[in-house]
């Protein structure tokens, strides 16, 4: 489980996130909602270690990341697909995640299997189309077997069939009794993965809920989406008549 509590982060004058307490269940996928630049990922930096809150605290299984003896094998995350060399294969990449965090081998080819990248492992990574990135990307979240997983925007840029692979892969997980923290903007896609929503908009917790309670009264989803983060965002553009 992944505890939130008062969890405040500012950039300048600027409040990316705002004193969000909230809890993330084991066993499902919470899907984590909001517009551009309502603070989906400076939260989830801050949950992995990557950026110190101003106030409150970000927990895993009751301890802060920095805390973890072995991270890998307790929070795997999708934050940047393109954050490995472009010069090493795929293989080769996970092999030394694995070595250095005490992960046995056979779970390289095990995770490659997985994501479907076994033929084309020996390949240098940076040869990878977006969506062998991505997939390579979740393989390393995979690597450790980790009982809690966050994913950042993992959908974008990929086609239909890749997303829903990760669609699929992510309700397995959650299946298996994993806790599945997976941000998007994009409410279509996660009213098919999540079976909880939390909304965001300026760094606050508009709403923790479901599909069919965050549907219920309005005409369609999107619309009861924009009607509760209307007034959070930033960017607007104008009708064209
Ligand atoms: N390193 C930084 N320095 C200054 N401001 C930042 C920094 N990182 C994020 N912000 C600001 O914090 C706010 C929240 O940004 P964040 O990237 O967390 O939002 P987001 O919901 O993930 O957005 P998107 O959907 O566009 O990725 C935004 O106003 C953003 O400009």
């Amino acid at each position: 489980m992944i505890e939130l509590r008062q969890l405040t982060k500012r950039y300048g004058d600027r409040i990316a996130v705002d004193g969000l307490s909230v809890r993330i269940q084991t066993g499902m996928v919470t899907g984590f909602l909001g517009p551009n630049g309502s603070g989906k990922s400076t939260t989830m930096r801050m949950i992995l270690g990557l950026d110190a809150p101003d106030h409150g605290a970000a927990l895993i299984g009751g301890v802060p990341y920095a805390d973890l003896s072995w991270p890998l094998r307790s929070v795997g995350a999708l934050l940047d697909a393109g954050a490995f060399h472009p010069g090493r294969s795929g293989r080769a990449h996970l092999t030394a995640l694995a070595a250095s965090n005490d992960v046995p081998a056979p779970r390289v080819e095990q995770v490659l299997r997985i994501v479907g990248l076994s033929g084309v492992a020996e390949r240098r990574a940076g040869s990878y189309s977006l969506g062998m990135r991505q997939r390579l990307g979740v393989a390393v979240a995979l690597l450790g077997d980790p009982g809690v997983l966050l994913l950042d925007e993992p959908v974008n840029g990929l086609d239909p069939e890749g997303i829903r692979w990760i669609r699929d892969l992510l309700r397995g997980l959650a299946a298996e009794g994993r806790t599945v923290f997976v941000s998007s903007h994009l409410i279509a896609e996660m009213a098919l993965t999540a079976d909880r929503l939390l909304i965001i908009g300026q760094g606050r917790l508009l709403a923790e809920t479901t599909v069919a309670e965050l549907a219920a009264g309005h005409d369609n989803l999107e619309d009861a989406f924009f009607r509760l983060t209307s007034q959070t965002t930033d960017y607007r553009g104008t009708e064209v008549s």
